[in-house]
């Protein structure tokens, strides 16, 4: 058998479109574009770091209750795909905006600060202008590439991936675990409503002793 031989596991990601309906998915983006008015600040990666070469979009607080509640109606069928457990958590999400030139290197969201261990689930709902007003800004997730031999890691170089449109109204959900990335955005007119919008956050474990959610 060849020394360079490879597993090559493709890494589950559960996609619903047309998540939230027409009329609730305008009214979030509204308040979105609202949002990205004012108040956002640059994303910052390993809790608190502005690093541009590794990461270029502006990030803030943003509520979306109907959201959640959403999530919540199909968190038994993307947990059962997953095979992870959300009992016992709780999200933490905000607001990403993505404009002209702006993306996010490749990256797991358990990357950095202890909190991000806490993470069990990411979800990314999208949002943007019709027709699409900008382009790429594809979610690239790698497939997990494990050589067979015991004595060595990995290489970039073997990894495969597949990438998955920001469309309006749909969402994403996969492993925290997962190497991913958001290609570059291309938005010509830099209009702030022409942006990639994303409501983007994580299922999380309560500390210890916390009162659970669901009972
Ligand atoms: O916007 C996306 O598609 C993913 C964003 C992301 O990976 C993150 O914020 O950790
Ligand atoms: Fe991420």
């Amino acid at each position: 058998m060849s020394a360079d031989a490879v597993w090559r596991l493709p890494v589950t990601v559960c996609r619903i479109t047309g998540f939230l309906g027409e009329r609730t998915s305008a009214a979030l983006l509204e308040r979105a574009v609202t949002a990205a008015g004012g108040g956002l600040t640059p994303s910052t990666v390993d809790g608190d770091k502005v690093i541009p070469a590794v990461r270029r979009s502006r990030s803030g607080g943003f509520a979306a209750p109907e959201l959640l509640a959403a999530i919540d109606e199909v968190l038994e069928a993307v947990e059962h795909t997953l095979g992870v457990s959300c009992r016992d958590t709780e999200p933490s999400y905000g607001l990403n905006v993505h404009n002209d030139g702006d993306f996010y290197g490749v990256h797991q969201d358990t990357d950095g600060v202890g909190y991000a261990s806490d993470r069990l689930l990411t979800f990314v709902y999208y949002l943007h202008g019709t027709p699409r007003p900008f382009q790429g800004g594809a979610l690239r997730v790698f497939d997990v590439a494990l050589p067979l031999g015991t004595d060595r890691v990995g290489r970039w170089e073997d990894r495969t991936w597949r990438d998955w449109e920001p469309e309006h109204d749909s969402i994403v959900f996969f492993r925290p675990t997962a190497w991913h990335q958001v290609r570059e955005v291309s938005c010509p007119s830099g209009r702030r409503e022409d942006s990639r919008f994303a409501v983007n956050g994580w299922l999380c474990r309560r500390p210890d002793g916390a009162v659970a959610r669901h009972g």
